[in-house]
């Protein structure tokens, strides 16, 4: 592995385990956060990576974006997709001439990062393993899961294989792939089912179980997966999620794919999705107009009706501005579009 310096913007639950895995693997690694308690822990007592996957504490060199200076070759986003466009402005003094910017993130960041950088400065990256950051220094790593790397074009390049070795110190079964656009789709549709199982107090694996929903999941997944192809994108299936199940309406093949995923979830430490964590826990905004909604203007665009997404959309504002509350109710007002 080349000694280039590793700088990561965003130290929440997969920046930070992610940062604690290279720097325990001897990588020169440097975290920026802008929570001032967070970046104090992980450069005096250290980061605790916590739960059934491995349980450590690395002392990492670390900064808020006021501290830090120099210039990095290797940047790793991993903020929130509704915050890329802020982070990006954040850290671009700090990419190096050549340099280039990786998003471990959800959602279509690299057209974000490509549009300000240019697609040469861009890797993609899609990541599916469980994290929930706890409080300042603390980190549950609930579950390993799918991560692939790849360039936007699909060539496999030496920068390439560089992140591909980087993510493989965390994930050993990390793919190099031609099709990063496959993944990342792949992963558009099973965050639609996310955002879904969120409308819920339910975790991730009770509220994909309930078979009265079903039907909702099986047409958010269908309206991404239209949507995919209309992008000219072949989606990729990773940890239970089928894309081609989902495009057909199959509804046996989706009823495998879900329970397949019920079963994936039922594994995992981090019983509930990271929009669940923000509605109920962080009591904050969650991605929803970045991955979502982003969706719904490429329905517009193509000309494909996505009434479910727009519905969830509509719905994921009311929880975050207090109009109504977590409910399986939610799911089952969405059934009428979904039939
Ligand atoms: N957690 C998970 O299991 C998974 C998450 N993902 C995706 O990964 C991405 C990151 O999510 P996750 O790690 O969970 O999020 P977290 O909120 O845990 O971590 C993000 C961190 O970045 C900080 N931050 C916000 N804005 C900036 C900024 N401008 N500069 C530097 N730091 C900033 C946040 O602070 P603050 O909290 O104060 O905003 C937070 O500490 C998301 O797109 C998510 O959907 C993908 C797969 C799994
Ligand atoms: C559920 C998970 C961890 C994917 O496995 C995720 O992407 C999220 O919480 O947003």
């Amino acid at each position: 592995m080349s000694a280039r310096p590793v700088l990561i913007w965003g130290a929440g639950a997969i920046g930070g385990i992610l940062g604690a895995y290279l720097a325990r693997a001897g990588r020169a690694v440097h975290m920026v956060d802008i929570v001032p308690e967070h970046v104090k822990a992980m450069r005096t007592s250290g980061l605790r990576i916590e739960g059934p996957v491995e349980e450590f504490t690395q002392v990492l060199p670390a900064s808020t974006p006021e501290e830090l200076t120099g210039t990095y070759e290797i940047i790793i986003l991993a903020v929130k997709a509704h915050v890329t466009e802020a982070a990006l402005e954040m850290l671009l003094p700090h990419l190096a001439p050549g340099g280039y910017v990786v998003s471990a993130q959800n959602g279509l960041n690299e057209r974000v990062i490509a549009a300000r950088i240019g697609a040469e400065n861009t890797v993609g990256c899609f990541v599916n393993y469980g994290a929930d950051w706890l409080e300042p220094g603390r980190i549950l790593f609930g579950n390993r899961a799918a991560v692939a790397v790849g360039e936007l074009d699909g060539q496999i390049t030496d920068r390439a294989r560089e992140v591909h070795a980087l993510l493989s110190v965390l994930e050993p079964e990390a793919v190099l792939t031609d099709n990063i656009w496959g993944y990342l789709w792949g992963k558009m549709g099973y965050g639609a089912l996310l955002f879904c199982t969120a409308l819920t107090p339910d975790s991730m694996s009770d509220a994909m179980a309930r078979p009265e929903h079903r039907e909702v999941y099986a047409r958010l997944g269908h309206e991404v997966m239209s949507l995919a192809a209309a992008e000219g994108v072949t989606p990729l299936g990773f940890n239970g999620f089928d894309p081609d199940a989902f495009r057909a309406g199959d509804r046996a093949a989706i009823d495998a794919s879900m329970d397949k995923m019920v079963a994936h979830n039922r594994k995992t430490a981090k019983t509930h999705s990271g929009i669940w964590r923000d509605l109920a826990v962080r009591k904050r905004r969650t991605e929803v107009d970045a991955q979502i909604g982003v969706m719904v203007g490429l329905g517009h665009t193509h000309g494909i009706e996505v009434p479910a997404l727009a519905r969830m959309v509509e719905l994921i504002h009311d929880i975050e501005e207090g109009r109504r509350t977590q409910s399986a109710n939610l799911v089952t007002e969405m059934l009428p579009l979904c039939t």
